[in-house]
């Protein structure tokens, strides 16, 4: 049976998101935002995180990619399940993922969303773990750091268990 030790709990997640949507409210202040979240693990984070933005033109979009199945590491190969539909020409886009992690999801991300000319590309992300950073990616807003261990909760699985928990773990197998 796997060991869950706490790390972020319910309150400071909804403390934190408070925090980023005045930041990224600020930012997008007259502008049209469009937000892509990233399949499955940021729909929680984005589903929370809209409802705090103060901005009146918001459209939402998915992506859907994945490269870890059912193991705590990478494979390193990062499929990509669907594209956004919205046309993001020209338009200011902010990515919205549950963990930047070793980066190769969101590098391949960004790489894939440039081709479309937009305006602008940032990035938020609930968890910003730095620990096992392969490629470098910049995020712009996050709820939070963490330096070490395998996350669960919160829209984080471990082989598509656990994203329901209403606070973020440290899942030791
Ligand atoms: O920075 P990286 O090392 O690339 O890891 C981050 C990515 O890994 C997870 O996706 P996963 O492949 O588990 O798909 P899921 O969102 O459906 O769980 C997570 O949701 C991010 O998209
Ligand atoms: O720590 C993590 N937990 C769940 N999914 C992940 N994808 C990358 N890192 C993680
Ligand atoms: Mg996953």
């Amino acid at each position: 049976m796997p060991e869950f030790i706490p790390v972020i709990k319910k309150d400071d997640i909804q403390r934190q998101i408070t925090r980023i949507a005045a930041a990224i409210s600020a930012d997008y202040q007259g502008r049209e935002l469009i937000m892509i979240g990233v399949l499955k693990g940021a729909f929680l984070f984005l589903a929370d995180l809209v409802r705090e933005l103060k901005l009146e033109k918001i459209k939402i979009d998915f992506l859907q990619a994945s490269s870890y199945g059912a193991d705590t590491v990478s494979s390193e190969n990062i499929v990509l399940k669907k594209d956004i539909d919205v046309d993001i020409r020209g338009k200011d886009v902010l990515v919205v993922e549950d963990i930047v992690d070793t980066g190769l999801t969101m590098a391949r991300l960004i790489e894939h969303l440039k081709r479309h000319d937009p305006n602008s590309i940032r990035i938020c992300a609930m968890i910003d773990k730095r620990e096992r950073r392969k490629v470098a990616v910049n995020v712009d807003y996050a709820c939070g750091c963490v330096e070490e261990g395998f996350l669960v909760g919160y829209g984080l699985d471990y082989a598509e268990n656990y994203r329901n928990l209403p606070e973020i773990y440290h899942m030791k197998l």
